[in-house]
């Protein structure tokens, strides 16, 4: 499964019976929810890094991406604009970018 992937599922199950669906649940549910749910999803991936939990962390990035996906469909944006974000990025270290905010 690739991120485009992942995108195309999402959108194939959005407008899905919400009693068949976890996706068209979630969406009938509304941006609030699906946002609540990207900040649990964060907050659980960062207790099993914390922890040393490595085999739980795969599990919990997966959840945590899934979200994000549900997310990004639900305001009509593609993992495709976030990969060209980080492309505008690269070269720029993070170190000047940070710098160049402060003056
Ligand atoms: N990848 C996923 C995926 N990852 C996580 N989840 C669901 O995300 C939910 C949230 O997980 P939690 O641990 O927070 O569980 P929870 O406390 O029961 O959730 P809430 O009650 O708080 O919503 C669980 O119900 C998981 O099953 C997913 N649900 C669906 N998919 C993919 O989406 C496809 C379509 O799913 P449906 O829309 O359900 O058909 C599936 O075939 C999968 O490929």
């Amino acid at each position: 499964m690739d991120l485009t992937a992942l995108e195309a599922l999402v959108r194939a199950r959005r407008d899905a019976d919400p009693d068949q669906s976890y996706v068209a649940r979630l969406r009938a549910r509304g941006i609030r929810r699906i946002a609540q749910k990207v900040g649990e999803e964060a907050v659980e991936t960062a207790i099993a890094a914390a922890s040393g939990d490595r085999d739980g962390m795969v599990g919990e990035v997966a959840d945590l991406i899934f979200h994000l996906a549900v997310l990004l469909d639900a305001h009509d944006l593609s993992f495709s604009q976030v990969m060209d974000e980080l492309a505008r990025r690269e070269g720029v270290s993070g170190l000047d970018e940070k710098a160049a905010r402060r003056s």
